[in-house]
């Protein structure tokens, strides 16, 4: 059952005459993890910011865990937590010292604290690094910090903001896993705003891609890569032992399968595009046919596939549409 914890209707900012959101719609279900994908200047932390009432919309609303973000910013704060994309923290303070700090600014109870700070460390895998100091931090541990001060007050949302920038590939793995298990174990909804195709791949369970201050389309993968593809999402690459000779005889046959849209051949390698997935059957054809198959390829297409495509129909196509797939 669909149980929305943030809801922006109609959300718009206009700076001069700049519309860095124009008429956002969008619901994020309690537990999701939702990936909020645009390039540079899209307007996802200007979305983000009026979330959180740090900045009002020109127009529309957000509503964050029952909350007016503009009316009753107090109340949304309580309830989220925000990791912007620079995190800063204080250098000559250890990360104990550091996360108490704003365990206190952002009033969990005193007699709590301790007890709260120690947990927090460990789901973060800082445990062991809390006393040291954070100038000797590496940016994939400031990210875990960010995280800890995040959770040290105990949100039901998390906000996270390009978190992966400057990470290496292993820190940004980890961090991903650790996102979603968070969200798995605790329930917590996580909004996770990036220009990294891969990593919103990872670990988002729906995705918005936002172009231009508009979402051009949101919904899981699958249903992105359905919608935008339609009968062309799957591609069959089949490798055989011998070059096949063109025209190819046993082409007409194949071509009269209900699911296969196109054929192409290059030398030894066949490939099929087809509107579901016939590689068993395309095997056994070849097979009963004298073929030796020696290699077998499936491309579905991905993220990367989806975003290019929205980028270029978008330089192209006025974009006051909005897709809703879900
Ligand atoms: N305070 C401001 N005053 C004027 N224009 C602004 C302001 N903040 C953002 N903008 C403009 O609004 C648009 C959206 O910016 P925003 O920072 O929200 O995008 P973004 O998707 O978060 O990009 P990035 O990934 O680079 O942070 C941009 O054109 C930006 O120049």
């Amino acid at each position: 059952m669909k149980d929305p914890i943030i809801q922006l209707k109609g959300l718009t900012k206009q700076y001069g005459a700049v519309k860095a959101v124009d008429g956002l719609n969008l619901d994020i279900d309690k537990g999701e993890i939702f990936g909020l994908l645009g390039p540079n200047g899209a307007g996802k932390t200007t979305t983000i910011l009026m979330m959180l009432g740090l900045t009002d919309p020109t127009s529309g609303s957000a509503f964050v865990c029952g909350h007016n973000a503009t009316s009753n910013p107090i109340s949304v704060k309580k309830k989220v937590g925000y990791m912007p994309d620079n995190v800063g923290f204080y250098d000559n303070m250890t990360a104990l010292e550091n996360l108490v700090y704003i365990g206190r600014l952002n009033g969990v109870p005193v007699e709590e604290l301790k007890k709260r700070s120690a947990e927090v460390l460990e789901v973060v895998g800082l445990a062991a690094d809390q006393h040291k100091k954070t100038s000797a931090f590496s940016r994939g541990m400031k990210q875990r910090l960010g995280l800890a001060d995040v959770l040290i007050k105990n949100p039901d949302v998390i906000i996270l903001d390009e978190p992966t920038l400057g990470i290496d590939p292993t820190g940004v793995k980890d961090f991903l896993a650790l996102i979603k298990q968070l969200s798995r174990q605790q329930g917590l909804t996580v909004l996770l705003s990036s220009h990294h195709l891969h990593h919103v791949q990872q670990v988002c369970d729906r995705v918005g891609i936002f172009v231009k201050g508009q979402l051009l389309a949101q919904g899981d993968i699958g249903a992105l890569s359905g919608q935008l593809f339609g009968s062309d999402s799957l591609v069959t690459s089949i490798r055989v032992a011998q070059p096949v000779s063109q025209p190819w005889q046993q082409e007409p046959e194949l071509q009269a399968w209900e699911a296969i849209t196109q054929i192409r051949i290059h030398e030894n390698e066949l490939e099929f595009t087809s509107s579901r997935d016939v590689t068993a059957a395309l095997v056994r054809f070849l097979v009963g046919k004298g073929y030796d198959v020696i290699g077998v390829n499936q491309k579905n297409y991905g993220l990367d596939d989806i975003y290019q495509q929205y980028f270029e129909s978008n330089s192209t196509k006025n974009t006051s549409y909005e897709k809703s797939i879900s």
